[in-house]
């Protein structure tokens, strides 16, 4: 599979100053998450139309938890551990692209067996995105892939400089918040990223 790359919204831009970011540098990036914990289902559902009306198809886009939401407007659902269980998910949302976030080898095999498409695996490196819990570094996502076909994307304090340490480990690509949101140039950050991740 080729290497992706994701962003993430970080609940601190509003949904707008995310799209607009989204829509300049849509062309490096392979998954755009809405992660809005504080947000209504109908305010993300407003931030998915901002995201495809920047012409971002809905392929591209990953609704975090709000499995109804990403139904509703076709697009892939990113479950946590508070969210519906991915089994669940699958078996009433026939069709859907489910991803899962894992913090252990354990959730990690476990959420593949239950049918994930696709795994979010951190936080691998220390990130002030996510205060207060050590980075676990590569040696678990090398686990990982050896035991799951899914792809396990990385995430949590990535950037441009880590990223040759996470995919020789064996990740299929990298999950972005803070690296290119608050980057003085996020289109400069994202095509470095990019870079690194598709070439
Ligand atoms: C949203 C999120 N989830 C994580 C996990 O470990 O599941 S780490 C994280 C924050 C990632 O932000 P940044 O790219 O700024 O480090």
């Amino acid at each position: 599979m080729k290497k992706q790359l994701h962003l993430l919204s970080d609940g601190k831009l509003s949904l707008k100053e995310f799209a607009d970011i989204a829509g300049k540098i849509n062309p490096f990036i392979d998954r755009f998450h809405l992660r809005e914990k504080k947000l209504t289902a109908k305010e993300i559902a407003a931030g998915v139309e901002m995201l495809l009306n920047k012409g971002i198809p809905s392929e591209k886009i990953v609704v975090n938890d709000r499995t109804d939401v990403a139904w509703s407007y076709n697009t892939s659902v990113q479950l946590a551990y508070h969210s519906l269980s991915v089994n669940l998910v699958k078996q009433h949302f026939p069709g859907i692209t489910a991803g899962c976030s894992v913090h252990s080898y354990h959730d990690a095999l476990q959420a593949a067996n239950r049918g994930a498409d696709f795994l979010l695996y951190g936080h691998v490196f220390e990130t002030l995105s996510k205060e207060g819990l050590p980075g676990k570094g590569v040696h678990e996502l090398a686990a990982i892939k050896k035991m799951v076909e899914i792809p396990v994307m990385v995430i949590g304090g990535i950037q441009p400089d880590n990223l040759e340490l996470v995919l020789s480990a064996g990740a299929d690509g990298a999950a972005v918040m803070s690296g290119i949101l608050h980057a003085e140039d996020p289109y400069h950050a994202a095509w470095c990223y990019s870079q690194k991740i598709h070439t």
